[in-house]
């Protein structure tokens, strides 16, 4: 057995409780997100969990509840890196845009599919395959090293710069990672073997 990753996405944003496409706009947390990003951390801290290195994007809903993390877990100062290769998917045109308003104005198919499909970008952003495209050689070259190395690695990213990680990890296809939706604040905790493949996921839901 080798290190420990632990995924987690950022607990729910001001324009997640507006219905808004985010994307890269730069939005905090609401009190819900906070609760749910100090309670990620509670649920680390009882399984005694320690890390080594943090990663976060460049956006401050991720790196907010990377630091009430730490903060839970008493590691207030670790370090931490901030890198816009975790950053959400590019939404691009669709950003700031109500998803309900949108629906009405493209349909609920055409939303639906800049949404959910793994190959189709929104106009002027990114598909999920291209969010995968930076996010995954980002955790090749940066995280993984330290899984690799025996570590405990913390990732606060967001929904969709997750889902292409998690695709990868867990060899899924294209077609069944956009089915997967993942909850705000909830830690994916991977122990990875020497050779990188996965030992054991386990979800801390609930
Ligand atoms: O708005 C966004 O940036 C994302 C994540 O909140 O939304 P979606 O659920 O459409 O991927």
């Amino acid at each position: 057995m080798s290190g420990t990753l632990v995924l987690v996405r950022h607990g729910q944003s001001e324009w997640n409780l507006k219905n808004l496409f985010t994307g890269w706009r730069d939005v905090g947390l609401t009190d819900q997100g906070t609760a749910e990003a100090l309670a990620a951390g509670e649920k680390l801290k009882a399984r005694g969990l320690k890390f080594d290195i943090a990663y976060t994007s460049a956006l401050k809903r991720a790196q907010v509840t990377c630091q009430h993390i730490l903060d839970v877990v008493g590691q207030s100062g670790l370090k931490t890196i901030r890198d816009q290769a975790l950053n959400e998917r590019d939404y691009g045109d669709l950003s700031g845009l109500n998803k309900d308003d949108a629906r009405k104005k493209w349909g609920e198919e055409q939303v639906h599919i800049w949404r959910r499909s793994y190959d189709i970008a929104p106009p002027g952003g990114e598909s999920l395959k291209d969010t995968g495209a930076r996010v995954w050689p980002y955790y090749l070259h940066e995280v993984q090293p330290h899984v690799l190395r025996g570590e405990t690695v913390l990732v606060a990213a967001h929904g969709n710069s997750l889902r292409a990680l998690i695709m990868a990890l867990d060899g899924k296809s294209g077609e069944e990672i956009v089915k997967l939706e993942l909850g705000t604040g909830v830690p994916i905790v991977y122990r990875l073997n020497a050779d990188s493949s996965v030992a054991k996921k386990e979800v801390l839901e609930g």
